[in-house]
C-alpha cells in the first residue's frame, strides 16, 4: 500500500470511529434527558374538562391518604380536576349546599371505628336526620380495613349507607380492601373502571368554547412530575423541637409529625428473662419540662426515625452530602394545593432520617414509578410486571415474602433517583402507636412504653428489624454507653381503656404478650389511689397473662407477683403456651374458669379487657360466647348476639393490633 492508501484508509477509519462515537454519545445522552422526562413530563394539554372531583380520606396510618393521591393523579390524566382533602377540615355546607362529586377513602380503626381525623365526620354523618340533605351529591367509597377484626370495614360500608340514606346519588360501585392479604389489588381492581364509568355520566367541558377563566386555570395545571424542588441553601436548618405549625399545609402524616413534642427517653430496660424467642423492651420517658398530660394506659405515638447507619446508605447511593440544607421551593403552578411533605430549611440527613419511609412494606404504585425512573428496558419490564395484576404471584414471592423495600430495589435495579424524586417515591414515616403501661396516678411525669421488637430473618440469614424497634434499641446502645440527652418526639391519643372508679365493679383483664401493658398501668393506677387513702378507688381484679415460657418472656413477673401478694391482683392466672406437651392459651384458663367468669361478669356486673394481638382477641370472645351460650342456656346465635351487644354497651373493651 502506498503512502496516499494508507493515508486515505486511516483517515475513513478515523471517520467511521469518530461517526459511532459520536451516535454512541448521542444515544447517551439522549438516554439522560429521558430519565428526567420520564419523571417530569407535562402531560399533553387537554381541551376538556370533566369538572372537580374531591377525594376525601379517613386515615390513622396514611394509606387511605396514599390511595386518593394515586386517585388524583388519575383523575388528572382523565380531565378531572381533582382536590384531596383530610377529612378533618371538611365543611358542612360543601355536602348540604354544593353540587359535588366526592369520593371517600375510609380506613376502619379501633373497634370498627372512625379514624381520628373522621370522627367528627362520621359523627356528624350518622347524626343527620334531614331527608335528602346531600341530594346534590355524587359519590362513591372505598373502604380500607382488615378481616382480622370483628368489624370489618365498619367505616367503609357505614359511610357507604350514610350518603345513601342522605340522598346523595352513588355514581360508581362501592369497594373494600383488605390489608390482611390484598387491600392494594382490592383497590387496583375496584378502580379500574371508575374513571370509564364517571366519563359516561358526566358531559365534558369543551375548554376551548369556554371563557371560563377558572376552568382555563385548572385546565392549564395538568402536569404531572414532582411538584417542588429541593434547592441547596446556607441557612440554617430548622430546630425541629419547636417545629409548630408555620402556617404551611402539611402533608397528613407531616402534620402530625409537627404537631408531636419531644421528651427525654429517661432509661431502657429488657424484660424478657431471655431472649431465645425475641425481646421486649420497656422505655421510660420522662415529660419533666414539656407541657404534656397523659392519663393511665392511654395510647401514645412514637414518631421513630430511620437507623442513622441505614441513613449514611441511602445517602451514598443517592450521591448526596447529607450534611447539605437545602430550601423546599414550590413550583408557581403547584403552590395553592401544595402540602409540604416537611419543613425547611432542612438537611438532607433530617429528611431521610425523620420524613421518608424506605424500609417499609412496598406497593405496587412505588414499583411503577420505579419503572419509569429506569432506561434498563429489562429492568423496567421486570418491574411493571411486578407490579400488574398479573405479576402478583411474583410479587408475592420477590417482593412482599422477602421484605423487600424501597432502598433494596433501588440497589438491585441501579436506580438512582433525583432526592425530589426520591421524596415523592417514599411514604412519609408514620408514628408507631402503643398503650401506655404506666399510670399519671403514680407518677404524671414519667411515661412507659413497653414494646415486643419486631424482627425479620432474611433469607441470607440477616435480621431486619422494625423501624421502632431499631429505633429503642439504638436508645438501649447510647444509654449503655453513657450517652444523655437523648430525645424522643411522641404525641398522646384516646384510649378506650378507663378504669371504673367503682369498687363494686370488679374487672376482668386479659393481656398475653405485650397486652399486659395496659394492665400494669392499671396495677399502678390502684395502687397509688390506695396508697394516696382515696376512697373512690377501682374493685376487684382478675388479670389473665399468657407469653411462652415461664423463664423466657413472663415480662412484669416480679411487679405481678408483688402485685398478688399487696393484694392489688386479687387473681391471677398465667397461660404459658410451650412449657408443657399440649399448648394452654389464655382462653383456654377462661374456659377451665368459666363459672368464675360467669359469676364476675354476669352476676356481678363486671367489665372485661382484652389487649393484644387480633388472634387471641377472637379467640377470647369466642371463649366468652361459650360461657354465655352454657350458662344461659342459650343457642349459638343468641350468644353471639348477646356479646355483640355487651361489646356495644362497652363492658367488653378491646385493644387489639
Ligand atoms: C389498631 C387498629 C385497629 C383496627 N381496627 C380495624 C377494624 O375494626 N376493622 C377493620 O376492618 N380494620 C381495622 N384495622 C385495619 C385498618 O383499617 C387497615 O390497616 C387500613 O389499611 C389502615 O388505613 P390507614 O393507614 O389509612 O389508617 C385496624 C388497624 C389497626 C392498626
Amino acid at each position: 500500500m502506498d503512502t496516499e492508501t494508507i493515508l486515505i484508509v486511516a483517515g475513513i477509519a478515523i471517520f467511521i470511529v469518530a461517526l459511532v462515537f459520536k451516535f454512541l454519545k448521542k444515544d447517551a445522552i439522549v438516554e439522560e434527558v429521558k430519565v428526567e422526562q420520564k419523571v417530569l413530563t407535562k402531560k399533553k394539554e387537554s381541551t376538556i374538562t370533566y369538572g372537580k372531583v374531591t377525594l376525601f380520606f379517613g386515615s390513622q396510618s396514611g394509606t387511605a391518604n396514599k390511595f386518593c393521591n394515586i386517585l388524583s393523579q388519575e383523575a388528572l390524566d382523565n380531565d378531572f380536576e381533582p382536590s384531596v382533602e383530610d377529612l378533618k377540615d371538611f365543611k358542612k355546607e360543601f355536602f348540604t349546599q354544593g353540587d359535588n362529586l366526592v369520593i371517600l377513602c375510609m380506613a376502619t380503626h379501633g373497634e370498627g371505628d372512625p379514624t381520628d381525623n373522621a370522627k367528627e365526620f362520621f359523627e356528624w354523618i350518622k347524626n343527620h336526620q334531614e331527608e335528602n340533605a346531600f341530594k346534590n351529591i355524587r359519590f362513591t367509597v372505598f373502604g380500607l380495613g382488615n378481616t382480622q377484626y370483628e368489624h370489618y370495614n365498619a367505616m367503609g360500608r357505614q359511610t357507604n349507607q350514610h350518603f345513601e340514606r342522605l340522598g346523595a346519588k352513588r355514581v360508581y360501585k362501592y369497594g373494600e380492601g383488605d390489608d390482611n392479604s390484598s387491600l392494594e389489588d382490592d383497590f387496583n381492581e375496584w378502580k379500574e373502571n371508575l374513571w370509564t364509568e364517571l366519563k359516561k355520566i358526566i358531559t365534558p367541558i369543551d375548554l376551548t368554547k369556554q371563557n371560563d377563566q377558572s376552568a382555563a386555570s385548572h385546565h392549564n395545571k395538568k402536569k404531572s412530575g414532582t411538584a417542588f424542588k429541593l434547592v441547596p441553601t446556607e441557612a440554617a436548618e430548622i430546630n425541629f423541637e419547636n417545629a409548630k405549625n408555620d402556617g404551611k399545609k402539611y402533608e397528613f402524616l407531616t402534620d402530625g409529625y409537627i404537631h408531636g413534642t419531644v421528651a427525654n427517653v429517661k432509661s431502657i430496660k429488657e424484660l424478657r428473662q431471655n431472649n431465645n424467642d425475641g425481646s421486649t423492651l420497656h422505655m421510660e420517658i420522662d415529660l419533666k419540662n414539656t407541657n404534656l398530660k397523659y392519663k393511665t394506659a392511654m395510647n401514645i405515638e412514637i414518631f421513630a426515625e430511620n437507623d442513622p447507619a441505614l441513613v449514611e446508605k441511602v445517602g451514598a447511593h443517592l450521591n448526596l452530602d447529607l450534611n447539605q440544607r437545602v430550601e423546599l421551593v414550590v413550583d408557581e403552578e403547584f403552590i395553592e394545593k401544595f402540602k409540604y411533605p416537611f419543613p425547611s430549611p432542612i438537611s438532607i440527613r433530617s429528611i431521610l432520617t425523620k420524613f421518608c419511609d424506605f424500609q417499609g412494606q412496598l406497593m405496587k404504585k412505588t414499583l411503577k414509578d420505579l419503572a419509569k425512573l429506569t432506561t434498563n428496558e429489562e429492568h423496567k419490564s421486570k418491574l411493571e410486571k411486578l407490579a400488574s395484576a398479573a405479576g402478583k404471584k411474583e410479587f408475592d414471592s420477590e417482593i412482599y415474602q422477602k421484605k423487600k423495600c424501597l432502598f433494596d430495589l433501588l440497589k438491585e435495579y441501579q436506580i438512582v433517583p433525583t432526592l425530589e424524586q426520591f421524596v415523592d417515591l417514599c411514604p412519609r414515616l408514620s408514628p408507631r402507636l402503643f398503650t401506655i403501661s404506666s399510670s399519671d396516678v403514680k407518677n404524671p411525669e414519667i411515661v412507659t412504653v413497653t414494646d415486643s421488637l419486631v424482627a425479620d430473618k432474611l433469607e441470607d440469614g440477616s435480621i431486619k428489624h422494625g423501624i421502632c424497634s431499631k429505633y429503642l434499641i439504638n436508645f438501649q446502645n447510647k444509654l449503655k454507653n453513657g450517652m444523655t440527652g437523648n430525645r424522643i418526639r411522641v404525641g398522646f391519643k384516646a384510649s378506650s381503656f378507663i378504669l371504673p372508679q367503682d369498687s363494686k365493679t370488679p374487672i376482668i383483664m386479659i393481656g398475653p404478650g405485650t397486652g399486659i401493658a395496659p394492665f400494669i398501668a392499671f396495677c399502678q393506677e390502684k395502687e397509688a389511689l390506695l396508697e394516696k387513702g382515696i376512697n373512690i378507688c377501682p374493685g376487684e381484679f382478675t388479670l389473665y397473662f399468657g407469653c411462652r415460657h415461664q423463664n423466657g418472656d413472663y415480662i412484669f413477673r416480679e411487679e405481678l407477683e408483688q402485685y398478688v401478694k399487696s393484694g392489688i391482683i386479687n387473681k391471677l392466672y398465667t397461660a404459658f403456651s410451650r412449657d408443657q406437651g399440649s399448648k394452654v392459651y389464655v382462653q383456654d384458663l377462661m374456659i377451665k374458669n368459666e363459672e368464675e367468669i360467669y359469676n364476675t361478669f354476669f352476676e356481678r356486673n363486671g367489665l372485661i379487657y382484652i389487649c393484644g394481638a387480633t388472634a387471641m382477641g377472637e379467640s377470647v370472645v369466642n371463649a366468652l360466647r361459650k360461657i354465655v351460650q352454657k350458662f344461659k342456656n342459650i343457642d349459638e346465635q343468641e350468644a353471639h348476639k348477646f356479646v355483640e351487644n355487651l361489646e356495644k354497651e362497652k363492658r367488653i373493651i378491646k385493644e387489639l393490633w
